[in-house]
């Protein structure tokens, strides 16, 4: 039985759809070095690529949310740039394929990367062009997500421009950053503002902070998606029989069939969950909330889509129907018009799992 579990190898040629990935949380090492020298940015902790990744991974592997965020000080001082945006981009988009992924939506927060003169229109437009570049002729299709700092107040700004740019590869709109403290209704009219006009958005909750969070991402603000959503677990009581009770918070998400945008091993970084094994997913998965696996920050996290996939079969025994599942469910919440994700479904995704189910 466990030889036929799917091996890393296999998953990796498994067609994939990530849903949650910050294009400041996945640069290659060595890119960080050369923008670093190019743009004349000193203060990396160090030059040697290998070093480097290393440090990313030790330094976010703090316990706390607040401190992981501080390593990305050092990709985003040097993602300052057209060029460098552009490049980072191109090679998200190049990696992503390189790991199967067939359909990403990855995120970033314009407003970080005007420090040296860019409007925010032109980091858009540099995103856009490296997205494209990187994209062209590799199987993959990436759509961004503008993403607004929970801590400051340009919620507003950043939702209009994801409406003015979603005919040309803006999807939606995320919010972002220490969640404790900065609660979602805190931008409250920016989330009106997009439903208003028919526009999509996740809301990263119940990573850090718990069901006040979630409760808040749903009911106030009209999140279509939540960015982790763990903490739902606080809502559901396991008695002793092993039953699981349901509280009327977590009964609406799954009833309603909300998206998890579920990333295991950063959860362990920053202390949401102890270990892939007692990670909430299980449960999730189990009691058939619509759960998607993803990678948050690559860089940070050492990982990759196909990587997170590995350690889940590895703790909970998946196999390839289970994976099918994650990524059918990831498909079905993308934010892309619903011929667009049923073409992926039937067109890529079912084939390309029989495929490997079929040699397995
Ligand atoms: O998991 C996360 N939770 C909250 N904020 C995050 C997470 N990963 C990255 N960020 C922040 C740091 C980035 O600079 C920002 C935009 O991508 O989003
Ligand atoms: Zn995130």
């Amino acid at each position: 039985m466990s030889q036929q579990l799917p091996t890393l190898e296999e998953i990796r040629r498994a067609p994939k759809v990530l849903l949650h990935d910050h294009l400041d949380g996945g640069l290659r090492p060595g890119t960080i070095v050369d923008l670093a020298r190019e743009t004349g940015y000193d203060g990396l902790p160090t030059t040697d690529p290998d070093a480097l990744r290393t440090w990313f991974r030790e330094a976010s592997d703090s316990g706390s949310l607040e401190r992981y965020l501080e390593t990305f000080d050092h990709t985003v001082g040097v993602m300052q740039t057209r060029e460098a945006l552009v490049r980072v981009a191109a090679e998200c988009a190049e990696d992503l394929a390189a790991d199967g992924v067939v359909y990403a939506e990855v995120r970033y927060a314009p407003e970080q990367h005007t420090e040296r003169g860019l409007s925010l229109e032109e980091v858009i437009e540099a995103v856009l062009e490296g997205f494209r570049i990187g994209s062209e002729g590799r199987g993959i299709k990436v759509g961004t997500l503008l993403t607004a700092m929970r801590h400051q107040a340009r919620s507003m700004e950043i939702a209009e421009l994801a409406v003015r740019y979603r005919d040309v590869g803006v999807a939606g709109f995320d919010i972002a950053g220490a969640e404790a403290g900065y609660p979602p209704t805190r931008h409250l009219d920016a989330f009106e503002y997009l439903q208003r006009e028919n526009a999509h958005f996740t809301i990263h909750a119940g990573e850090a902070f718990g069901l006040p969070s979630i409760w808040q991402a749903i009911q106030w603000c009209g999140a279509d998606r939540l960015g982790h959503g763990v903490r739902i677990i606080d809502d559901i009581a396991v008695s002793g029989d092993g039953e699981p009770k349901l509280g009327r918070l977590a009964a609406y998400v799954r009833d309603k069939r909300i998206p998890l945008e579920m990333c295991p091993t950063s959860n362990l970084q920053t202390g949401a969950a102890p270990s892939i094994a007692e990670h909430p997913i299980g449960l999730l998965r189990r009691l058939s909330f619509r759960v998607t696996v993803n990678t948050d920050n690559r860089l940070m996290s050492g990982t990759t889509v196909s990587e997170e996939f590995a350690k889940l079969v590895e703790a909970f025994g998946y196999d390839w129907d289970d994976l099918q599942w994650f990524t059918v469910n990831a498909m079905k919440s993308a934010f892309l018009p619903f011929d667009d994700r049923l073409a992926l479904i039937n067109g890529v995704i079912k084939p390309g799992f029989a495929r490997l189910k079929w040699q397995a």
